[in-house]
């Protein structure tokens, strides 16, 4: 199923010292809140996109729903488990390059592979999955030899072939030029359709979750609340400019007050 429910997350750094314009957590005094009673349901196999201004803790959110932070209370929970740490089978795709520099693109998605125990099969399936994200003929080159496009591939590869349950991805294409950033868009959806896997995608930006999403949670700034949780059930591929979706895009900017952007 793969199923992630969170329950009153939040989440409060500790301050060491004052810095003016940061709300404090009432009681403490020392406390720096970042996440503020995030409750969520996300289905198994469904595409959410976790929507939100810079810095209202979109990431603090992903990492612990991925189990690399505790929230401060409340709790995650995934087929009614709760995560109490990372999981070899919940699989993290980080906003900065992740490939290992000293392999290859073949021995990057080799070591997602590592578990397959039969070596042919490795060696087939490692085949596979490179040639799936278009990297066919580029196996040998290092990640400083690949376009950013293609080292962003190699990661999706890596994280793919270890068959993950949940796939957290953290703005996995911010760094790319546009045109590239639209291709791995619609390389996303070809993925997501193809293997079903429980997709998380934390994205800044609008288009791309309403490309992407089955389902877009909105978060507010800092500290975040989830303004929005909304339903896609679009086919792709999708058109953002007439009909529901142009609706929709229009509710989401007036929602994260950017009504001079339209
Ligand atoms: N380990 C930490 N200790 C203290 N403060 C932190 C820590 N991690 C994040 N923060 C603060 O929490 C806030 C939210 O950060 P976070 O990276 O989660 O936001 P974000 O929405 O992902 O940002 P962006 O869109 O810029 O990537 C920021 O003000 C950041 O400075």
């Amino acid at each position: 199923m793969r199923e992630l429910r969170a329950e009153g997350l939040v989440k409060a750094y500790r301050e060491r010292r004052r810095i003016p314009g940061r709300p404090r957590l009432g009681g403490t005094g020392a406390d720096y809140l970042v996440l503020k009673d995030i409750n969520l349901h996300l289905k198994g196999g469904e595409f959410t996109c976790i929507l939100g201004p810079s810095g209202c803790g979109k990431s603090t959110l992903l990492r612990i729903l991925a189990g690399f932070d505790r929230p401060t209370s409340g709790r995650v929970l995934i087929d009614g488990e709760p995560v109490r740490g990372p999981s070899p089978r919940h699989i993290f795709v980080f906003q900065e390059d992740g490939l290992f520099p000293w392999m290859t693109a073949r021995e990057n998605v080799a070591v997602g592979a590592r578990f397959i125990p039969d070596p042919a099969e490795r060696e087939r399936r490692i085949r596979e999955y490179l040639d799936l994200v278009g990297l066919e003929g580029f196996e040998e080159h290092y990640p400083h030899q690949l376009s950013g496009g293609m080292r962003r591939r190699a990661e999706v590869a890596r994280a793919l072939i270890t068959n993950p349950e949940i796939l957290f991805m953290d703005e996995p294409f911010g760094a790319l030029d546009f045109v590239t950033r639209l291709q791995m868009r619609e390389e996303m959806v070809n993925v997501h359709l193809m293997f079903e896997t429980t997709l998380l995608f934390i994205t800044h930006d609008i288009d791309e979750a309403l490309h992407l999403g089955d389902r877009i949670v909105v978060l507010s700034d800092r500290p975040a609340e989830v303004k929005a949780n909304i339903s896609l059930p679009f086919p792709h591929p999708r058109d953002l400019g007439s009909g529901e979706l142009a609706d929709l895009r229009r509710e989401i900017y007036f929602l994260m007050g950017l009504h001079a952007a339209l």
